[in-house]
């Protein structure tokens, strides 16, 4: 399994029926329920990071990837696109980046 995969099969709920699948159901709920959802699974992972409950941290941290994938298909943004600029930024250290922001 991969991301791509994954992607792919989000993207194939679109329009499908809402009592069959719950990445549809999701969906049909709107991108802002898509993104207070995400938003819930990320403060779960938070909270079992600082817990150090590393089986529920790797649990939650599959629902965090699920729903951020579901938030982006819901405003139609390609993860082809993230996965882009997170290979333009590769080779760029993270501190010389903050370093060379104007604010
Ligand atoms: N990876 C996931 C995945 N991770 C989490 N979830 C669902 O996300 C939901 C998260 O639920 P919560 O724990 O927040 O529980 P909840 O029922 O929402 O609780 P409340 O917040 O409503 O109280 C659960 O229903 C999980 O089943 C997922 N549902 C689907 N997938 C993938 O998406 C594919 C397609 O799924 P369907 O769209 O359902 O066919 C599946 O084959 C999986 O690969």
């Amino acid at each position: 399994m991969t991301l791509d995969d994954l992607f792919a099969t989000i993207e194939a709920r679109k329009g499908a029926d809402p009592d069959s699948s719950w990445t549809a159901k999701l969906l049909a709920n709107g991108p802002e329920k898509c993104a207070e959802k995400f938003g819930e699974e990320a403060v779960e992972a938070i909270i079992e990071a600082v817990r150090d409950d590393k089986p529920a941290l790797t649990s939650e941290a599959a629902d965090v990837l699920y729903h951020l994938l579901v938030m982006l298909a819901a405003r139609d943004v390609a993860l082809s696109d993230v996965m882009a600029e997170l290979t333009r930024r590769q080779g760029t250290s993270g501190l010389t980046e903050k370093a060379a922001r104007t604010r």
